[in-house]
């Protein structure tokens, strides 16, 4: 059958689509792209609002990166996506990382959402892009942007995981050297896969050996007290991976 040509609401979706994934490279582009004009104190949110800090629960002491800090304007920039389907948890990782608290429900970013945090030798972009359906399309431009990339699973979204998994893999083959840590989100849900199940659901054994690959399970906002959230681990692995 020989092709049909594109109707004209396809050709506007299309466009559509076009012009939304260009305003989101650009938007990214212009906080974080390369003249970099805009400045933020060191240890403050790009928005300005809180200054960013670690959770109390953290046994890790900040201070001990903090001596000796070089000038602000020595310090170089590093950046980080956090990807991963609708409701994993990626807005609440930078929430928490930035020290505020979770909110209450689950409010879906239509975009995108970075937090800066600062370390002793650099400052840390962290780059959310939203997991609905629409925006999964953009993800791709991204990866060959940044230093590492983090994608968040809901582990106790035990139908979608086919799903993350299939998204996880086109953004691996998209970047084979990118550095990646899989976060196993919400183990503090009774429902939720085992970090080991979830390494064979996401087919992470097949993934090659020579690639930075992590699987970290945490639970970044717990419904109830948990012992060890694991925020601070990948906070630990990323500066590792981004020294
Ligand atoms: N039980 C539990 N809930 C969590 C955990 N982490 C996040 N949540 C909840 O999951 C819901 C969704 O979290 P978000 O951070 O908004 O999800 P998101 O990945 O940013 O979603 P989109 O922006 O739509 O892509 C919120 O209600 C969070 O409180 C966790 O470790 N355990
Ligand atoms: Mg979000």
């Amino acid at each position: 059958m020989a092709p049909r040509p594109l109707g004209p609401l396809a050709l506007a979706l299309g466009g559509a689509a076009a012009v939304l994934g260009s305003v989101l490279f650009i938007l990214w582009k212009t906080y974080f792209g390369g003249g970099r004009e805009r400045r933020w104190d060191r240890g403050e949110a790009w928005w300005g609002a809180e200054p960013a800090r670690l959770p109390e629960w953290d046994e890790w002491d900040p201070e001990d990166e903090e001596d000796e800090e070089p000038a602000l304007e020595e310090l170089e920039q590093r950046e980080v996506l956090v990807l991963g389907l609708d409701g994993s948890g990626k807005s609440t990782f930078l929430r928490v990382l930035s020290g505020k608290p979770p909110l209450e429900g689950h409010v879906p970013t239509w975009g995108f959402n970075s937090v800066r945090l600062s370390c002793k030798d650099f400052e840390v972009d962290l780059l959310e892009i939203g997991g609905s359906q629409n925006l999964r399309f953009y993800w791709k431009e991204f990866v060959n942007e940044v230093d590492v990339l983090v994608f968040v699973v809901d582990s106790a979204d035990r139908l979608r995981l086919p799903w993350a998994r299939q998204e996880l893999h086109k953004l691996l083959d998209k970047d084979p050297d990118l550095p990646v840590v899989v976060v196993a989100n919400k183990q503090d849900l009774s429902e939720a896969v085992s970090v080991v199940e979830l390494q064979q659901e996401l087919g992470l054994q097949a993934v090659d050996s020579q690639r930075e690959l992590f699987l970290l399970g945490a639970s970044i906002a717990p419904a109830g007290p948990a012992e060890e959230p694991g925020t601070v681990h990948i906070w630990k692995l990323l500066l590792e991976l981004l020294s």
